[in-house]
């Protein structure tokens, strides 16, 4: 009887921890278990230390003198996060506006293809996703659109991570993925039938360099869409609440100093763009982004147990914990940047190369 009750219990402890870490504990699209997480490409033994650089050269990001710097820092960011964001939000690193009675995986493939749609591309089109993450956009706009999708990503463990997926969506005949800097693209001039950008961008120094690399790839008379991260017209830099939360999220998300929405076009026309539209995605009618952030505040605390207990059990990399942590702070300010209005991941630039190159001007 007492080998029974033994028995018994060890079973059910077994199933309990089996069910917390594997089933509770699984990505959204089951792509990611908590006992895979890992530093990405980083060593094991040197993800908290490869944390502790990316947390001093981001801590006060606008005032980062070395801006050559930043995307082997990003690069780092998303070896720390990689895994992170393919557990607890799926293979789409991005925001869609909520759509009441659909899922946030139906949310987001909707937002994915209105990227594509505005491009106006045909099937066997060859289009660029710039900063393609582990490829969910890449993936719900090939079977979308029939386009051929080529993916830029500077971390190598999200392009091991990317063509994984790819190959078993049976999309890796349309979908190919390259390691490199969305700053010197390995493509030549006039390449592509049309290029989107989704939540990537803003982690570019400097927008006109990102920009004009695209200009260049593009074929004359074709269409680049992008999703900017910004700050909106109710953002003011005199006030220290709207300064904590932009700050917030620059430190938590790798960005070199969020732009304002003012200077997305005048960019987009000094490298020689059209602007065909320009509007935020967030704005009403739609509903917020953010709330699935919100709703997911307790799913993070039980990853937070989660984490540190396979930290400490030596499965996951020490430094996990402090990626961990740094995640859900960064996920408040974030939904602070939301609430307010102060901030936007969605505000969408449709751009065109004319087809002569009269259409540069300088404004
Ligand atoms: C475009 C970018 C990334 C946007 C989002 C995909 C990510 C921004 C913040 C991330 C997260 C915050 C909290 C995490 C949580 C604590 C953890 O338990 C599970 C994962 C999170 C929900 C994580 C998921 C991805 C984000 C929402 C930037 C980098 C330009
Ligand atoms: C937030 S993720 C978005 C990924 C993808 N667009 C999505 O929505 O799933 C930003 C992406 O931009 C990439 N990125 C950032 N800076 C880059 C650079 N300089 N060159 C190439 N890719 C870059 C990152 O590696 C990452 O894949």
């Amino acid at each position: 009887m007492e080998f029974f009750t033994i028995f018994c219990t060890a079973a059910l402890l077994a199933g309990g921890l089996y069910w917390f870490v594997c089933v509770l504990g699984s990505a959204e699209r089951k792509g990611k278990y908590a006992v895979q997480l890992s530093g990405g490409s980083i060593a094991k033994e040197n993800v908290q230390d490869n944390y502790k650089q990316y947390w001093s050269f981001f801590r006060r990001p606008k005032e980062i003198e070395t801006v050559e710097n930043v995307p082997a820092f990003v690069d780092t960011f998303y070896n720390l996060v990689t895994d992170i964001y393919e557990w607890g939000w799926g293979q789409s690193f991005h925001f869609s506006p909520s759509i009441p009675g659909k899922s946030h995986r139906e949310a987001t493939r909707i937002h994915e293809e209105m990227a594509v749609d505005l491009l106006n591309v045909k099937p066997g089109a060859r289009i660029l996703d710039a900063g393609c993450g582990v490829g969910g956009p890449m993936r719900a706009i090939a079977a979308h659109s029939g386009a051929n999708v080529v993916g830029i990503t500077i971390n190598e463990y999200q392009v091991n991570r990317a063509r994984t997926h790819n190959k078993k969506a049976g999309l890796d005949k349309q979908c190919e993925v390259v390691c490199g800097n969305f700053l010197q693209m390995p493509f030549t001039d006039n390449s592509f039938d049309g290029v989107y950008s989704i939540e990537a961008t803003c982690h570019a120094p400097k927008l006109e360099e990102v920009y004009s690399e695209i200009y260049r790839v593009l074929k004359p008379g074709s269409l680049y869409v992008s999703y900017e991260w910004v700050t909106t017209e109710l953002y003011s830099g005199e006030d220290p609440e709207h300064v904590e939360v932009i700050q917030g999220i620059e430190r938590g998300d790798a960005l070199p100093g969020l732009r304002s929405y003012k200077d997305i076009a005048k960019v987009a026309k000094k490298v020689g763009f059209e602007v065909v539209k320009e509007t935020d995605l967030a704005k009403p009618p739609s509903n917020p982004w953010w709330t699935r952030l919100k709703m997911g505040r307790i799913a993070y605390w039980r990853n937070h147990i989660l984490v540190t207990v396979l930290a400490w059990l030596g499965i996951a990399p020490k430094g996990v914990v402090d990626v961990h942590e740094m995640l859900f702070v960064t996920a408040d300010y974030l939904t602070r940047g939301g609430e307010s209005g102060i901030f936007t991941p969605m505000h969408m630039i449709l751009c065109r190369k004319p087809e002569s190159k009269s259409g540069l001007n300088s404004d």
